[in-house]
């Protein structure tokens, strides 16, 4: 598998070996000893699994007290993805990363731990498959505006279609400058 770093240091993208034959295809999407050799080290304690339809946008969230490291599979369809450091002692606070991942590409992202994460789909719909470092904690999410102007995401979709939540409860990069997002 090839490993690409990104502007943003812990922000990998990951380019899988695919194994394509008459019958179709197989790849390993996780490895443990593989993926902590480009130090994605800690153990993967959650699974989810989500499906969009086009012109969603979700995000961009993260847990404050119980980040979570993301490793991003999209299994069907295609959305651009994208990470903004919420690191308050990181050179690249408030800078953004993004990818195109597709069925088509089988690439992932990894998203270390002090992220906030979102996504937006391409496609007629995306089922969107990945693998979390720390657990759910509701009571723990923080939503950053998708189109804070700080931050500036170029997003390839106009009037994204949003949760209520991530319509009414986001808040801008101001809100995080002063604040230490652990990034255990
Ligand atoms: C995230 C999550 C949600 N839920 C329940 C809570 C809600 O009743 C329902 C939908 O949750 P939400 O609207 O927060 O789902 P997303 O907008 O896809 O949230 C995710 O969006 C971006 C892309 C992320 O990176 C995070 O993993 C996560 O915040 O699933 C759970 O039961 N467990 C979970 O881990």
């Amino acid at each position: 598998m090839e490993i690409e770093t990104t502007k943003i240091a812990g922000v990998l993208l990951i380019k899988p070996r695919v194994f394509a034959d008459r019958r179709g295809f197989f790849m390993e999407t996780y490895r443990h000893e593989r993926y902590a050799e480009a130090g994605i080290e800690a153990p993967f304690v959650q699974d989810n699994l989500s499906r969009s339809v086009q012109g969603t946008l979700r995000g961009m969230h993260f847990q404050v007290n119980y980040p979570q490291g993301k490793l991003i599979n999209v299994i069907q369809g295609e959305v651009f993805d994208v990470a903004v450091d919420l690191r308050t002692d990181s050179p690249t606070f408030g800078q953004w990363v993004g990818a195109h991942l597709s069925e088509e590409n089988k690439h992932q992202l990894y998203v270390p731990p002090g992220m906030a994460h979102g996504y937006c789909v391409l496609s007629e719909s995306a089922d969107f498959l990945y693998k979390c470092t720390e657990v759910y904690h509701p009571e723990d999410e923080e939503i950053l505006k998708w189109n804070d102007p700080d931050v500036a995401i170029d997003w390839p979709i106009d009037n994204p279609i949003l949760s209520d939540k991530d319509q009414h409860n986001a808040k801008p990069l101001s809100a995080f400058q002063g604040r230490a997002s652990s990034t255990r």
